[in-house]
């Protein structure tokens, strides 16, 4: 296991208007590990990983990825996010004029990167025998799915999901999540997961919750 950690927070603040969201948030994670962070609503969650995302960026502090600083709009960090993120956020929407495989290729692509690996996340997801369909053919639950194998495919390096099982009945919910972890393990990747659900945050190695405080993590036997 590498001694960088994979994402550094160094007092990271973010204020929307007046309203002080983030403020002064310090945390390490390492590689290789698999988080979840949980905490109220409007504590600030989607806006840490949209920070970390670089779909935004924070007021004052640092955040780095494999030790390095990420600048928001540019090319060479957008490149290296594209190789070493996976997204799984409900605002990534699936591009609906390309067949489910199209989209599920589309990380492979723009990374040069062999494209065999499509069909057998799709199938991983259950969509087998869907490859040629297009999104508007497909449940809310189903392109959740397919939203999971596109971040997936690419073997990412940190994988970031906003409720990634919100959409999701409980019984998919429990395959998606394993298979989240089992492609983490397998990877050696790093993941990042928000959710509100126990379920999805048991599944975790760690589990963080998000307060006013920063973050703290929270014995997984202690959770009620
Ligand atoms: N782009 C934005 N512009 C203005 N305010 C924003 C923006 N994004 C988030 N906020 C505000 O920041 C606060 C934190 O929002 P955020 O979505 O990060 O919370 P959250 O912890 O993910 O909540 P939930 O669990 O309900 O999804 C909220 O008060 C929200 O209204």
């Amino acid at each position: 296991m590498s001694l960088t950690p994979v994402l550094e927070l160094s007092n990271v603040s973010k204020t929307y208007s007046s309203r002080q969201v983030l403020s002064g948030l310090s945390y390490s994670f390492a590689a290789g590990e698999y988080v979840a962070i949980m905490g109220d609503s409007g504590v600030g969650k989607s806006t840490l990983l949209n920070l970390i995302a670089g779909l935004d960026s924070p007021d004052s502090g640092e955040i780095r990825i494999d030790g390095k600083i990420l600048p928001v709009e540019d090319e060479a960090a957008t490149n290296l996010r594209r190789r070493h993120l996976g997204f799984i956020f409900q605002a990534f929407h699936i591009l609906p004029h390309l067949t489910l495989l199209q989209n599920v290729s589309l990380p492979l692509l723009l990374n040069r990167l062999p494209l065999d690996r499509a069909p057998v996340m799709l199938t991983a997801v259950g969509l087998q025998g869907r490859e040629q369909d297009f999104p508007h053919q497909l449940s809310g639950g189903e392109l959740q799915r397919v939203a999971i194998a596109r971040a997936l495919v690419h073997r990412p390096r940190l994988i970031l999901a906003d409720e990634p099982t919100g959409n999701l009945d409980q019984d998919t919910a429990h395959e998606v999540l394993q298979l989240i972890r089992t492609e983490i393990k397998a990877n050696q990747a790093s993941a990042i997961i928000v959710t509100h659900s126990r379920l999805a945050a048991e599944t975790a190695d760690k589990i963080l919750m998000l307060s006013k405080h920063g973050l703290t993590p929270v014995p997984l036997e202690n959770q009620t």
